[in-house]
């Protein structure tokens, strides 16, 4: 099996185009059709309250948090709670600071702007958008080399919601001009099962909770993927069974699909079954490892790892990749300080 950095499997956390595809009939529209994220919700509907109240424009909001996390719909959920328009870009979409004076100059009053992936905008751009933050002004600039003049033009009142998959990226003079940053955690399993109950509601597929909570816990704390999963699920509960999804039809679909009770896929579990089986449980280099599982070291690194990090399976050490004793429950293996009597390296 081979996997780009960033390429499609159904745990990947980026949108693929059949996710694109149905996102938008599965997006919350209201603040309080949003599950989960209780700070960050209590928290804007209260800045959105308030600049409602005062009949202003919302305050400049950043979004931080992994991609799938509902970073997008909150825009939206944003926008419709200001009844106001919304204009999606993208950092990488922006790249000379024309680009993006074309699309501030014809903002409309109180429109959201959201700014996807901001942290990957160039130079110039990021410095008009300061301007453009704080005093909604662009400095057009007229001519080339010493002959050159910034006609400065003004802007109506917008709000620009920015979204980051690290906030610590931003340069802080750009995160400073937000008066409100929100930071995304990854959802708990409880939420997921909600999520799952609704999409399979707008999808028109019948769960019941047990369907939900298996599909929820292979979910690696994302909607996307929760989504994508229930997609795939209903499927399978389709073509193989009666239509509707309960814990067992969930679980053998996604046994088919090579997701497991933890959301693992089949390139997570060979980095995993490799570090134990042919390395005792480590530690071992990152280039043995993936030479091991006949991956590219940046796959195994950037694809798998994060993820077995997150779930604490895996350590990374200056001595290398260590397996914690959570991955060898998790695969049902014995490790061999236990095998021979004698403490491991995390006294197991
Ligand atoms: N809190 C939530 N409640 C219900 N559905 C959600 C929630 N958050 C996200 N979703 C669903 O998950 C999918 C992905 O969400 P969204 O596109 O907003 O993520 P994102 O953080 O913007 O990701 P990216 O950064 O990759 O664009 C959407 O279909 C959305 O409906």
């Amino acid at each position: 099996m081979s996997v780009e950095p960033g390429g499609e499997r159904l745990v990947d956390y980026d949108a693929d185009s059949e996710d694109r595809a149905v996102e938008a009939a599965l997006r919350p529209r209201q603040l309080g059709e949003f599950i989960g994220q209780e700070r960050v919700r209590e928290q804007l509907d209260l800045v959105l309250r308030a600049a409602r109240e005062r009949g202003a424009t919302a305050d400049h909001v950043l979004l931080s948090g992994a991609p799938g996390l509902g970073k997008t719909t909150l825009s939206m959920i944003i926008a419709a709670e200001m009844g106001a328009p919304i204009r999606i870009t993208s950092g990488p979409a922006i790249q000379h600071a024309g680009d993006l004076a074309s699309i501030l100059s014809s903002l409309q009053e109180g429109e959201v702007l959201f700014l996807d992936e901001i942290h990957r905008m160039s130079r110039p751009a990021e410095e008009m958008l300061y301007i453009a933050m704080e005093d909604f002004r662009v400095d057009v600039i007229v001519g080339k080399g010493p002959g050159a003049t910034a006609i400065p033009l003004e802007l109506p009142p917008f709000t620009l919601v920015g979204a980051t998959t690290r906030a610590g990226l931003l340069p802080p003079p750009l995160r400073d001009r937000f008066g409100f940053t929100a930071h995304m955690e990854f959802y708990a399993p409880a939420e997921l099962e909600r999520v799952v109950h609704r999409s399979a509601g707008l999808l028109d597929v019948e769960v019941d909770p047990a369907g939900a909570a298996e599909i929820a816990g292979r979910s690696r704390g994302t909607p996307r993927i929760a989504n994508r999963l229930l997609r795939r699920v209903r499927d399978y509960a389709q073509v193989k069974a009666d239509g509707s999804i309960d814990r067992e039809t969930a679980s053998r679909a996604l046994e088919v699909y090579e997701v497991d009770e933890r959301g693992l896929d089949r390139l997570d579990r060979a980095v995993l079954e490799a570090l134990l089986k042919l390395f005792g449980g480590g530690p071992v280099g990152l280039s043995t490892l993936a030479v091991a599982v006949g991956e590219e070291r940046e796959t195994v690194e950037e694809v798998a790892e994060p993820f077995l990090v997150r779930e604490g399976l895996l350590a990374r050490t200056p001595r290398g990749r260590v397996a914690t004793p959570a991955a060898w429950a998790h695969l049902g293996l014995t490790p061999p300080a236990q095998q021979a009597g004698q403490p491991g390296l995390f006294g197991g």
